[in-house]
């Protein structure tokens, strides 16, 4: 009996992917055996055809093995920890099928389990494409389908698929290139190269350029870029049992992302009904981050929105100042100079614009969007429920200690632990350390100037109080900068005590006295040298006091870097094999490609549905649904490394028993979605 095998290289390899075969005459490399192979017998090459060699082929249970040549078997993928691994999936069990690679008289007769009758076995090749020996061999936990005979197989009787030829003549070489050993194994001709003749070349993953050394060892280091679980570091940082924070992203994180996401995303229901223009200059959907509230007091009308930038879809945070007049362009100087500051505690000015749009001469301030930010004052000085019997008279009105109100609270909920206290002041007065040396001031040092995010303290709306108050005087920022320092002393008295109160000049003795009490002498000191405005005080004097819990901070963040770090390995693979999944997706099953119904069901396309069938329609001996993630996403892998592994795919009557590489899988999931795209683009 003929094989044709012979045409299955020829006709594969022509058109396998470049980044695992790299091209030279003809596709092959000419370092490959399968070229020198071509070479040699100029094999008349029919049509790729899976049927023709399917008809060609048929097998009379048992198969006998007469001989082997090729190094041990590495067994794919055997479930380990997944209680719905069936028992005949152990590795080596008789009753899988047994390769034709393993060193033995054994017979194929249980191939696929009891029900396999006339099983026709197809080989994609054991030496594999480029030439490379791939002496591992698969076995498959996939099971048959005992249960369920579908009459789908292109060799079916009855099967009118006309992408399948038959091929003419028979590809079954002569003579064999040198290293290359040929078997007949009940009628299937399998080509195994000899152990001296694997070749060494390289291969690519992805972008990446892996040399391969001999083929037992690479196999698996196609794949070496695969998310290896999490660092052991890692995991003891996490609350959580191993298995799941080895495959979930902590509940914490999962939530928080998701709830900025839903903040980002929010948009006006009724955009019509408000008063909101649909576009601001660049900016579109705008969304006020504050209530609309008219502050009769105050000098400046201001109000925040979220905004799209419509050329980049990027949101941004929109400050806008109310009928404003800029008395001089002078001041877009230290615009430019606030643009230029870049620091993770202060947010980014991007842009500076006048407009109408609003109906009267506004100003807009474009600067980084942080949702889910809250203000100091929001997070920090809000009464709670059970306050000692005092309640806000003016809810929503209260104004803190700043220029704008003399409103003030009281009971704001227990005291802060003194680290919470220090990492605010440590990220703030990193914030002011970058302005104070940009030769800036800050001059809005407020509990509604500074925001959180999540763990981030952010200095907001800088560059405020010099567009509205803009003095040319340069010298001044000096000025402006010991008021700087003096306001974040209030501030750290404030939070110190959590209330707003302890820093009328009345109270200020009584709550340092407090803060003696309740905290450390540093924090006392560090509040008493920037409420000390007699002497000249410079930012980053107060390094001493904050002292060693500097590198507790940076202790805290590297190790919230390594545990970002690591989830974003486990994501970065979720991404690869979802895109993996696209494609299969789009591919398999389509009822038409360029008015051909059969196109996903024939040529190449077909072995990729049998994959699908093999990835997530594999059954148990006893028929129930074989269920286990780890089986996907490890195929996936091998896929999409396009190892020179083989996988036993079997058409769905049971009739069939295709064996193919996942370097061959790879190269039809490129070729055929690579012809998805060149026509939806046509
Ligand atoms: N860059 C930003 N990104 C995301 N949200 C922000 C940003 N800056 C401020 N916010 C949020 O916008 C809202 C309004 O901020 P705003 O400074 O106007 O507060 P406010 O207390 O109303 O002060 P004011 O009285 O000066 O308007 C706050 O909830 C704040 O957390």
């Amino acid at each position: 009996m003929s094989t044709f095998l012979g045409n299955f290289f020829r006709a594969d390899t022509a058109a396998m992917d470049p980044l695992f075969y790299p091209p030279t005459s003809g596709g092959i490399p000419s370092e490959s055996k399968l070229a020198t192979y071509m070479n040699r017998h100029n094999v008349v090459t029919p049509t790729y055809g899976l049927s023709s060699g399917l008809s060609r082929l048929s097998l009379d249970s048992p198969i006998s093995i007469k001989k082997a040549q090729v190094p041990s078997q590495s067994p794919e993928f055997i479930p380990s920890h997944i209680n719905s691994s069936p028992s005949c999936y152990s590795p080596y069990n008789g009753n899988v099928i047994t390769p034709p690679s393993v060193k033995s008289n054994t017979n194929i007769t249980p191939i696929l389990g009891n029900q396999a009758t006339t099983t026709t076995v197809q080989s994609a090749g054991l030496m594999g494409m480029n030439g490379i020996a791939t002496s591992s061999y698969s076995v498959t936990p996939i099971k048959g389908r005992s249960n369920s005979i579908h009459n789908d197989s292109p060799q079916s009787v009855g099967d009118t698929s006309p992408a399948i030829n038959t091929p003419q003549t028979s590809p079954t070489p002569t003579t064999l290139p040198l290293g290359v050993h040929q078997e007949n194994v009940g009628g299937t001709i399998y080509f195994y190269p000899t152990a001296n003749h694997t070749s060494s070349q390289t291969s690519s993953v992805g972008s990446e350029s892996v040399p391969q050394t001999t083929s037992s060892t690479l196999m698996y280091n196609h794949m070496g870029h695969v998310y290896p679980g999490p660092a052991s570091n890692v995991i003891n940082m996490k609350p959580k049992t191993l298995l799941s924070s080895a495959f979930f992203m902590p509940e914490e994180m999962r939530i928080e992302i998701q709830g900025r996401n839903e903040i980002a995303n929010l948009i006006m229901e009724n955009p019509e009904n408000s008063n909101l223009p649909i576009e601001v200059d660049n900016y579109h959907s705008l969304y006020p981050l504050e209530p609309e509230t008219l502050h009769p007091k105050l000098i400046q009308q201001s109000s925040t929105y979220k905004a799209t930038n419509s050329s980049t879809g990027i949101k941004y945070c929109l400050r806008r100042l109310h009928g404003f007049r800029l008395q001089s362009t002078k001041c877009m100087t230290v615009v430019e100079m606030w643009k230029k500051l870049q620091h993770s505690n202060v947010v980014q000015l991007r842009e500076v614009f006048t407009t109408k749009a609003f109906g009267d001469n506004s100003l807009v301030l474009v600067y980084d969007y942080h949702p889910g930010s809250q203000t100091l004052l929001a997070k920090y000085f809000t009464p709670t429920q059970e306050s000692n019997g005092y309640t806000d008279p003016f809810p929503g009105e209260a104004r803190p200690f700043s220029h704008k109100s003399n409103l003030q609270r009281t009971a704001n909920g227990p005291l802060l632990p003194e680290t919470t206290i220090w990492s605010i002041i440590m990220q703030l007065t990193s914030g002011l350390r970058a302005i104070h040396q940009a030769s800036l001031a800050c001059r809005a040092l407020d509990p509604t100037k500074i925001i959180v995010t999540g763990k981030r303290v952010r200095f907001s709306f800088p560059g405020i109080s010099d567009i509205v108050s803009y003095d040319p005087n340069t010298a001044v920022v000096n000025h402006y900068q010991q008021e700087d320092l003096t306001s974040l002393g209030k501030l750290v008295l404030a939070l110190a005590c959590r209330c707003l109160h302890s820093v009328h000049r009345d109270n200020v003795q009584t709550s340092i006295e407090l803060v003696s009490r309740q905290y450390s002498s540093d924090l006392r000191n560090l509040i008493i040298y920037l409420l000390t405005s007699s002497t000249r005080r410079s930012v980053t004097d107060l390094m001493p006091m904050i002292g060693a819990r500097f590198y507790t901070q940076l202790d805290a963040l590297q190790s919230q870097c390594d545990m970002q770090e690591d989830e974003l390995a486990k994501e970065m693979e979720n991404g690869r094999l979802y895109r993996l999944l696209v494609k299969l997706g789009c591919i398999n099953e389509r009822p038409d490609f360029n008015l051909d119904a059969t196109w996903s069901e024939t040529g190449d396309r077909y072995m990729l549905k049998l994959f699908r069938d093999y990835l997530f329609h594999s059954v148990t001996e006893d028929g129930r649904p074989y269920l286990d993630q780890a089986h996907i996403v490890k195929c996936l892998n091998k896929l999409d490394a396009g190892v020179m592994e083989k996988v036993q795919l079997m058409s769905r009557d049971e009739q069939s028993v295709l064996i193919v590489s996942y370097a061959e899988l790879k190269n039809c999931l490129e070729n055929a979605f690579s012809e998805l795209v060149a026509h939806a683009a046509s």
